[in-house]
């Protein structure tokens, strides 16, 4: 293998993205560096650490593209539950004749009871939908290879994290397992994973490969889980070879859809795969499944078995939607305040257009005495997964946000969501599906939510009779001058 081209090409890579400043990992053993042990804690994704991809992470502005490995981030932060999702888990199997196993319960999967016990201490009481499906088949011997999709929310990260546990041998003081996962952050929090399931089972122990986890020369890792970003693993395995690849015997891809849409980590991985042995057991997982990310998972996993959930789609059936008719921002804040006085709201996400209107209103709504959090496009991403923590945590009770930076995040928890300017498009017409991802619920078990809808202008006033027509629901009127009928809405 030209060992130096490859090695000088990564180093490009990796010397065009920033270095992670300030990046601290507490507990982290001097002599060696590593990052600790299951039981140790590291900073969260809300640590001040710049991600490895800062130049496609940066948001300078509202129209930014989309930034999908810190949308997958806020996500996990956001959300601290499963998804719902009704529908039937489809299965491809490598070997269509072998019978298919799924569970029902943690105990059917013979988990070594330090696993059981970690599996429960953390509240699982069952398997979700696409782990009664992929934990047999990732425990079963001999090992299988796996692609599975499903939507951010429904267990995957969970799933393949217990397979990483259950197939490590702790009296083999080596690297077992290597899990590459796009950003600096996304590994922190895979890993926060690794540590509270492997709780009771302090004898696996884990290290994390990013950028700034410098290790001296020679250095052999004994942690049997290695996680972290795909540049620093594959030096890791090859230029500096603390990690012998021969030995690995899982090695799991996640976030695929967020890797390739990295430059450079696609290859890396690839590069990474290819140094390890047959007999690994390659898992991959994904969010979406688009053709870009299914030619990739083919390259990183032979002969697979396939595991897809669809998304289970948003309807506005549980949701009441009401519209408010002004004449300017103020008289919408005006509109706002009259609501926040008649009904009693435990949380809202209020959606502006503009990163300004956002600043104004947080502005206005905290000078009103409201604990208000506000999510902008000019904030990193670590500012933002700080933000959105506190709001999970019920800190602030109202987020004002801008409609780019809020994309993608699910708000299954808010019940109350304000629209203070309509989702539109770059030219103006309705952003039907941002409405109903915004406002939408899942399936039959969907709380009841409330939209209202600040309408400020005929232009918008031709948004929102676009969007009832699109939906074919109606969107009625509420008077905000009027209390008993806002007093009616919440009812
Ligand atoms: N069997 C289970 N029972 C209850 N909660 C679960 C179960 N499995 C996972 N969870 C919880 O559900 C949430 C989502 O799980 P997880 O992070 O594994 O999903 P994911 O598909 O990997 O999503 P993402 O891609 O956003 O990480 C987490 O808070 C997790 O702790």
């Amino acid at each position: 293998m030209a060992t130096d081209s490859w090695a000088q090409a990564v180093d490009e890579q990796e010397a065009a993205a920033e270095s992670i400043g300030g990046l601290q990992i507490k507990d982290k053993p001097e002599e060696n560096g590593t990052a600790g042990t299951t039981a140790t804690t590291t900073d969260s994704g809300s640590a001040a650490a710049k991600t490895e991809t800062e130049g496609e992470n940066k948001t300078t502005d509202d129209d930014d593209k989309e930034d999908k490995a810190a949308q997958s981030l806020l996500n996990k932060l956001i959300r601290n539950n499963l998804v719902n999702n009704s529908n039937q888990v489809e299965v491809l199997q490598k070997d269509p004749n072998s019978p298919l196993y799924s569970v029902k319960s943690f105990e059917e999967l013979r988990l070594k009871p330090q696993l059981l016990q970690g599996v429960y201490g953390m509240g699982f009481n069952r398997p979700s939908k696409i782990q009664e499906t992929a934990l047999p088949m990732m425990l079963a011997g001999p090992p299988q290879n796996l692609i599975a999709q499903s939507q951010s929310g429904t267990g995957k990260t969970a799933a393949f994290v217990l397979a990483m546990l259950s197939h490590v041998d702790p009296d083999n003081k080596y690297p077992q397992c290597l899990c590459v996962s796009p950003t600096y952050e996304l590994a922190l929090q895979t890993g926060k994973v690794i540590e509270q399931m492997g709780k009771y089972y302090p004898e696996v122990k884990l290290v994390y490969a990013i950028r700034g986890n410098k290790l001296p020369r020679g250095h052999k890792l004994q942690e049997q889980i290695v996680i972290g970003t795909p540049g620093t693993m594959l030096d890791w395995c090859g230029k500096f070879r603390f990690i012998d690849p021969k030995k690995i015997k899982v090695f799991v891809l996640d976030e695929a859809d967020v890797m390739i849409a990295t430059q450079g980590h696609q290859d890396q991985s690839i590069r990474i795969q290819r140094m390890l042995p047959q007999t690994c057991q390659m898992l991959l997982f994904s969010a979406t499944f688009e053709e870009t990310v299914w030619n990739f998972a083919q390259r990183i996993v032979p002969s697979p078995n396939i595991i897809k959930l669809k998304r289970e789609e948003e309807t506005l059936d549980t949701i009441k939607q009401y519209y408010v008719l002004c004449n300017s921002k103020e008289e919408k804040f005006h509109a706002l305040c009259n609501i926040y006085g008649a009904i009693t709201i435990a949380q809202a996400m209020i959606f502006c257009h503009t990163r300004k209107t956002a600043g104004w209103l947080a502005g206005e709504l905290s000078r009103e005495g409201h604990q208000v959090a506000l999510l902008s496009g000019e904030m990193q991403v670590e500012q933002r997964a700080a933000v959105i923590e506190r709001f999970r945590d019920g800190k602030e009770k109202v987020l004002v946000t801008t409609n780019v930076c809020a994309r993608g995040i699910d708000v299954e928890q808010v019940s109350v969501v304000i629209n203070f300017d309509l989702p539109v498009d770059k030219d103006g017409n309705p952003d039907n599906e941002t409405y109903l991802h915004r406002i939408g619920r899942t399936g039959r078990f969907g709380k009841r939510g409330l939209a209202i809808n600040m309408v400020d202008s005929k232009m918008s006033m031709n948004i929102l009779n676009r969007i009832q027509e699109h939906f074919s629901k109606k969107i009625e009127r509420l008077d905000t001058d009027d209390l008993d009928e806002i007093e009616k809405i919440a009812s």
